[in-house]
């Protein structure tokens, strides 16, 4: 094994096999603990009809429901966060019908992206780049996530795992802000094993992954963006060999990213040297 992807495995936690139904427990187990340790109301995540939100999703259903049992009175709340029209909607009912949430609402960040992105050219007399507006996008959804967070006595889940961590494939405080973190650690083929453990549907274990940032390019995929396969990454992240080409691209992005897996630094920290 390459030294850095030695290191990489260690820090972000990875396995190399795991057991499904003992991830699971381990995820909803730890939910449910930080839940009432929080002494909060309750979770709250957006349901993109993406398979990363679907697992998010169900295990903060099934801790809302534990800490229920447990004589708390706990609810999990499912936001749907479209822009505009979403063109994979039904595969969003999907996730909803499979998530099965207490609460659920719909909070369309349409119009604050467009107000947005008027008062962004407006001050810089420049237009805003289709990249950035997808940053924005992300922003803007985790700013929803935590005016509903704030209001109830929530926390926010975030859905970022080892495959987005390691390339620092999402938003610094978009997608990437978040209270807890329940698939940290898992390979983009674990969260798809734990999914479909938990019975969702196969149209959402088996999607193909995408940011959806894009006004110019909708659906962009994951993989396209990255020019990486995901089964390279998880391969990587599993201890095994890729080409070359690959873990040195893995490596690439790791490094440059570094600033995303780590509080803002200060005049203390020397991690950035
Ligand atoms: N060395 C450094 N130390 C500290 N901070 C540093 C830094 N370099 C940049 N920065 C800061 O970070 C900012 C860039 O980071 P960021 O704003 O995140 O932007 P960036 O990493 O350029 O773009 C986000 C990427 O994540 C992808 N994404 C986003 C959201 C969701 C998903 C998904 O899979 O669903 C994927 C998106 O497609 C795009 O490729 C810079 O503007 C700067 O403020
Ligand atoms: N249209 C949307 N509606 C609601 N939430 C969204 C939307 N787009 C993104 N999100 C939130 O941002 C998170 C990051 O998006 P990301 O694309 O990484 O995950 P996903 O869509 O659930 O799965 P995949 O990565 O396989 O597409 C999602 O898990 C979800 O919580
Ligand atoms: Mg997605």
């Amino acid at each position: 094994m390459r030294e850095l992807q030695a290191k990489i495995i260690e820090e972000l936690g990875v396995k190399a096999t795991i057991d499904p139904q003992e991830e699971i427990e381990r995820r909803v187990g730890f939910l449910t603990d930080y839940l009432i340790a929080a002494n909060a109301k309750g979770y709250v995540l957006g349901i993109s009809g993406g398979v990363d939100s679907t697992l998010g999703g169900r295990l903060g259903q099934l801790a809302a429901e534990r800490a229920r049992e447990q004589g708390l009175s706990t609810e999990f709340f499912a936001v749907r966060l479209p822009h505009h029209v979403q063109a994979d909607e039904h595969h969003a009912q999907a996730a909803l019908d499979f998530v099965d949430p207490d609460r659920r609402m719909t909070f369309n960040i349409g119009p604050a992206v467009d107000a947005f992105e008027k008062e962004h050219d407006l001050a810089t007399d420049r237009r805003m780049s289709d990249f950035n507006k997808g940053n924005a996008k992300a922003r803007l959804r985790m700013m929803a996530q935590y005016a509903i967070a704030g209001d109830l006595g929530l926390l926010v889940i975030g859905t970022d795992h080892a495959a987005e961590s390691v390339t620092g494939f999402f938003t610094k405080y978009g997608d990437g802000g978040a209270d807890v973190l329940p698939l940290a650690g898992l390979t983009k083929r674990q969260v798809r094993l734990l999914t479909k453990e938990l019975g969702g549907p196969e149209e959402l274990w088996n999607k193909v992954p995408t940011a959806d940032l894009l006004d110019d390019d909708p659906g962009r995929t994951d993989e396209d963006e990255l020019g990486l396969a995901y089964d390279d990454i998880d391969d990587y992240l599993e201890g095994k060999e890729v080409a070359t080409a690959a873990a040195e691209r893995i490596e690439w992005y790791f490094n440059r990213s570094r600033h995303k897996r780590r509080m803002p630094a200060d005049v203390s920290d020397t991690w950035w040297r």
